[in-house]
């Protein structure tokens, strides 16, 4: 009796879990093959076809010469669409963003029905922490709010002076340069050291010294967390499926090692401050005169007596301002490297370019030898080249999206869940909107903008709408002031044939191997 009743136990239990199996398989495979290709509300929006049975694109992804190259080329041939699709890994739907009308609804007038997507949310806020970068909806437009002041154009201007003697230690190296190894300097290395010691003051207050320090502790964790081995980028993707940063092995010593030194050099700095700003505000206040006087306010500082001596009840911990100065460090850091790596190859490559940037900056320290903001604002060319730099070589490759819910825009539904990527290249490279010659740089281009390419929405290299660029003013400043001072003194020679190989894929337009010139002082 009761061995029948085993056997008919055992019997449902494998009937069960088969069961349970085979719709489990027959569920994904009606995810991968059939539900993209005869259901999906999208199915009919035009698109490549050429892609891997598992993988989708992802392998022509991998295969391309640059980060841009296969979205571009599928811009080019479908440039009046307002969507392209595509299949992704698993052969999950993606759509590439491509009207100005589309990018319109998605950042701006609708942009909180699409968050940041949670594959790469996991990939990297172990590296740039959780902040702003991360925050959806009223936590984003909180914290939006809350950072207003810090980056009013007031504030940042007053960190001219930072920009002009970064920008003079910058000559200084490039001097040493010149007198040791003939000139020879490796762009990506140094604008990485640049960029890191300008944000970690504007974000610190406190000078990192990675310009003029070759071994300084900060810029070499930081290096090591940024630009791991090919070993430690496969471990640090798979830990954003599965975690496993525990593992005992050498990538994951290395990341974990770098992100303590990181974390705690800039938690004792974090508690520093907060106790000297519980210190002063147990002083008598200045008068109003002389705190008009003061010099620029970094954002540590702002954030400790604005956010975590919050009198509203809102207020910011430790680990939040820990977390918003890695989301500063992280998107203020390799992208404006990256567009000073790339401006120095363009005056490399054109010189009309950069004779008519040159008279331009001259004819001003003739009149101003220390111009001020107004001044280098003022300056017409550099402001045109700035713009078609970031234009041509826009060092953020993406802004990717997820739908938070199902969405109609331009008359399409979007499913939730639907990956949604806009790039500044596929916009910048767009024919229809910039005309034909997409590919020359043209800095003129700028004084005669016509049709779509008027559009706000055509420069897309800080995104558009609530999640624009928080430091566009600030790296535009930057840029700029450090312009005039390096173009006045040096002018930058190939090294080579000048070949340029990019890192693919990569979340930054960077040179792989880094970008060698020979640096010449000016007589
Ligand atoms: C050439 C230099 C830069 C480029 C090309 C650039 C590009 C971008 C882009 C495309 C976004 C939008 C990302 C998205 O929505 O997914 C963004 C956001 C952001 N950027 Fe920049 N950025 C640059 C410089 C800076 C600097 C200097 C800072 C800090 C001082 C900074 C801080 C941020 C922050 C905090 C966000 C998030 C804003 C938000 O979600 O509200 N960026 N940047």
């Amino acid at each position: 009796k009761y061995a029948l009743k085993d056997t008919i136990t055992s019997s449902a239990t494998t009937v069960f879990v088969a069961s349970f199996v085979s719709l489990y398989i027959a569920h994904k495979l009606y995810q991968l093959f059939v539900y993209p290709r005869y259901f999906s509300p999208l199915r009919h929006i035009p698109g490549p076809k050429d892609h891997h049975f598992l993988l989708g694109q992802a392998v022509n992804q991998f295969k391309a010469n640059s980060p841009n190259e296969p979205y571009v080329s599928w811009v080019k041939k479908w440039p009046n669409e307002d969507f392209i699709r595509y299949l992704t890994f698993g052969n999950s739907e993606a759509l590439l963003v491509t009207s100005l009308a589309a990018h319109r609804e998605i950042l701006q007038a609708k942009c909180y029905s699409f968050v940041k997507p949670p594959f790469f949310k996991r990939l990297i806020t172990d590296i740039v922490g959780y902040g702003i970068v991360f925050s959806e909806g009223d936590d984003h437009k909180s914290q939006r709010k809350a950072f207003r002041g810090m980056f009013s154009l007031g504030n940042l201007k007053s960190f001219l002076p930072v920009f002009r003697s970064k920008g003079e230690e910058l000559s200084g190296l490039f001097d040493r340069a010149i007198a040791k190894d003939d000139g020879i300097v490796e762009l990506v290395e140094v604008y990485s050291r640049l960029t890191l010691d300008i944000i970690g003051i504007f974000g610190l207050g406190v000078d990192l010294d990675n310009l003029s320090n070759k071994h300084s502790v900060f810029h070499e964790c930081y290096h090591e967390i940024f630009d791991p081995t090919p070993a430690g980028l496969v471990l640090t993707a798979i830990n954003a499926f599965v975690p496993i940063r525990w593992l005992p092995v050498k990538p994951n010593r290395d990341f974990i090692r770098a992100n303590g030194i990181i974390h705690s050099m800039l938690g004792d700095i974090i508690k520093q401050r907060v106790a000297d700003v519980r210190t002063a505000r147990g002083q008598p206040k200045p008068d109003k005169k002389a705190s008009e006087e003061e010099n620029s306010k970094d954002l540590l500082t702002f954030m400790v007596e604005e956010k975590y001596f919050a009198e509203d009840g809102d207020s910011w911990s430790e680990e939040d301002m820990l977390n918003q100065i890695l989301n500063v460090v992280a998107g203020g850091h390799e992208t404006t490297a990256s567009s000073f790596v790339w401006a120095t190859h363009v005056l490399s490559t054109y010189p009309d370019v950069e004779r008519r940037l040159l008279a331009e900056i001259r004819q001003l320290l003739k009149r101003s030898p220390r111009p001020d903001y107004a001044e280098i604002e003022g300056l017409r060319y550099l402001n045109n080249f700035m713009r078609e730099l970031l234009r041509v070589h826009c060092p953020a490759i993406s802004a990717p999206r997820e739908a938070g819910e199902d969405v109609v825009i331009r008359g399409v539904l979007i499913p939730k869940g639907t990956t949604v990527h806009t790039m500044p290249a596929a916009v910048q490279h767009n024919p229809s909107i910039w005309g034909p010659n997409t590919e020359v740089f043209d800095p003129d281009r700028w004084d005669n903008l016509s049709g779509e390419a008027a559009d706000t929405y055509a420069f897309a290299a800080f995104s558009q709408g609530p999640r624009i660029c928080i430091g566009r003013v600030f790296t535009m400043i930057e840029f700029k002031a450090i312009m005039v001072e390096i173009v006045s003194k040096f002018r930058f020679e190939k090294v080579g044939k000048g070949d340029i190989e990019l890192i693919n894929p990569s979340v930054l337009l960077r040179p792989r191997g880094g970008l060698k010139v020979k640096v010449i002082r000016r007589e």
